[in-house]
């Protein structure tokens, strides 16, 4: 599926009208046409069938004018329902409207709050708003969104968003106050990338998209999807042993946060490392040695928590370094935690306190062949800026994170994404189940091993996203929620089996 950004779309249309020579009414024409098409498609509405479009002023109105026209025209019994200040209509809209109007068509005009009674009804469209919507809705489109729901709900039938359902930020993915709960929405020209992300995933429904003359062109949009079809796996052959499968070498944990590195270390190791050495601060390292007997563990220095003298640990001779589970945020341990980052010449993922230590060093800059994995809170640290800040715009705010560090930038959470510098990475796995400790600790470790094996580092980061999301999948079919972050590991090995062997 080609993937979009508003800004991209609207360059397209722009390119496309200029080099066809044609007004872009053409392109609404199209828009239109494609998505009654794509109605009758998918629900065979029977003739005097009683379809209701919501129409706003702007051009995701005009589309639902032309899909109107075309509804009557199959002998539908299609009203419009006009939401807004008709005065405020643009060009083309008025024009599409005048056009139904002129084949008879129906429209009522609505300021909002209150809907003409709509007791029988098949189904719904929703031309309100499109990819023109970037703040909260306005009170009577609240009010409109909140009807369209209710009425759909109380009537049984299917709500049919075009472009984008109304409420949705098209690039965020964010609900801006409320949103149209679509069964079906018919996005057009190229699937904008905010209809791909959560929140917006569970207002979208099926997700068809509507190809117009002006993506039919080789283009390919700056954001992608990472599914099994395009991530990449580490392979063994028969002849394969430990040490071709990657040393992970695993600096994390301290007195008291001792699980986060045998979590790391796990994931590690049910990721295909061939070895695992998990470095910690001696204190920390007594409590856990035999905890998982395949791991090495390697006591350092004498105290709780790393320190600054325990940069002179050797770092070479490993094919991927972890950093940062459950170090702690001891000033001593933040600037060991930074001095590191310089002395590794490997590839590395950098996590949690890590970051933590990042943060308390601006400007500090990262290899290309490291890795970050901040959560939303740990971004905001690193940038400067407030939670709410970076929930508001996550792809703009993992460009950021590459941008003001210079690593491969995943930014966790519901539909994590991921930014190597030059395209926005949506994953497509994962669940709420993983909403518990330590899973986070295990996707760093997951991430580890995929370098240890060879995998470049952006590669490394998709594959260990969506593998990582897959395992909770898998789990989350199994029990519901409340799996643990060690079984989100243990997983691992049936994902892979089922992607890479079968
Ligand atoms: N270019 C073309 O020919 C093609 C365009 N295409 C279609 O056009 C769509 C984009 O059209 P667009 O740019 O006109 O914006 P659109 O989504 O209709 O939103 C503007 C309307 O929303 C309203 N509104 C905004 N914010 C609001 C708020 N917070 N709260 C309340 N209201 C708010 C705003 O009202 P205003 O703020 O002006 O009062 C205005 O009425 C695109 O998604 C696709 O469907 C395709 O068919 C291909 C050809
Ligand atoms: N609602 C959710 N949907 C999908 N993934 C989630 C959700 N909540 C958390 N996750 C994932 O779970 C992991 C949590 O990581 P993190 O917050 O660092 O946990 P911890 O620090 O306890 O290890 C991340 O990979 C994140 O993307
Ligand atoms: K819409």
């Amino acid at each position: 599926m080609r993937i979009v950004n508003t800004a991209e779309m609207r360059a397209l249309e722009k390119a496309w009208s200029e080099s066809a020579q044609r007004p872009l009414i053409d392109l609404m024409e199209q828009a239109g046409k494609a998505v009654w098409d794509t109605i009758e498609k998918i629900y065979a509405p029977h003739t005097g069938a009683h379809w209701v479009v919501f129409a706003g002023s702007g051009n995701n109105g005009g589309d639902g004018y032309v899909a109107a026209r075309y509804a009557a025209t199959a002998g539908i019994y299609v009203t419009v329902i006009h939401i807004g200040d008709p005065q405020k209509m643009t060009a083309d809209t008025r024009t599409n409207y005048e056009r139904f109007c002129a084949a008879g068509g129906q429209v009522t005009f609505a300021a909002g709050g209150q809907l003409p009674e709509i007791s029988e009804v098949h189904g719904i469209v929703d031309a309100l708003i499109g990819i023109g919507l970037t703040a909260p809705l306005r009170s009577h489109l609240l009010e409109t969104v909140a009807a369209i729901n209710a009425t759909a709900k109380k009537r049984d039938c299917p709500v049919v968003a075009i472009d984008v359902p109304t409420g949705v930020n098209a690039d965020t993915g964010n609900i801006m106050g409320d949103a149209v709960k679509a069964s079906l929405t018919i996005t057009i020209g190229a699937a904008k990338q905010g209809l791909c992300m959560c929140p917006a995933r569970t207002y979208v429904g099926n997700l068809q998209v509507a190809g117009l003359a002006m993506t039919k062109a080789d283009f390919v949009g700056s954001t992608v999807l990472i599914t099994e079809k395009n991530i990449t796996w580490p392979r063994r052959t028969p002849l394969s042993h430990k040490g071709t499968q990657g040393h992970v070498a695993i600096f994390a944990g301290c007195v008291g946060m001792e699980g986060a590195a045998l979590l790391c270390a796990k994931a590690a190791l049910r990721a295909g490392a061939g070895k695992v050495t998990l470095f910690m601060p001696k204190n920390a390292a007594r409590n856990i040695i035999g905890h998982i007997p395949e791991v090495m563990v390697k006591p350092v220095g004498n105290t709780d928590f790393f320190a600054l003298k325990d940069t002179e640990i050797d770092v070479s001779g490993y094919d991927a370094i972890a950093i940062g589970c459950g170090i702690g945020r001891a000033k001593e341990t933040t600037d060991w935690g930074v001095a590191m980052t310089e002395k590794i010449s490997c590839p590395f993922v950098c996590d949690a306190d890590g970051l933590y230590a990042l943060a308390q060093h601006p400007g500090h800059r990262l290899p290309a062949r490291c890795v970050i994995t901040p959560h939303l809170g740990e971004a905001a640290r690193l940038l400067h800026v407030t939670n709410r800040e970076i929930a508001n715009d996550r792809p703009g705010y993992v460009k950021a994170l590459h941008a003001a560090t210079g690593a491969v930038a995943v930014l966790k959470g519901a539909s994590t994404l991921l930014f190597e510098g030059t395209r926005l990475a949506v994953n497509t796995t994962g669940n709420a189940g993983l909403a518990t400790a330590g899973t986070g600790d295990t996707l760093t470790g997951i991430i580890a091993a995929l370098l240890a094996q060879g995998l470049a580092p952006a590669d490394a980061a998709a594959t260990g996203i969506w593998w990582h999301g897959a395992a909770a999948d898998r789990l989350a079919g199994q029990y519901g929620y409340g799996f643990l972050a060690t079984e989100v590991a243990d997983a691992l090995p049936y994902i892979y089996k089922e992607q890479v062997m079968e």
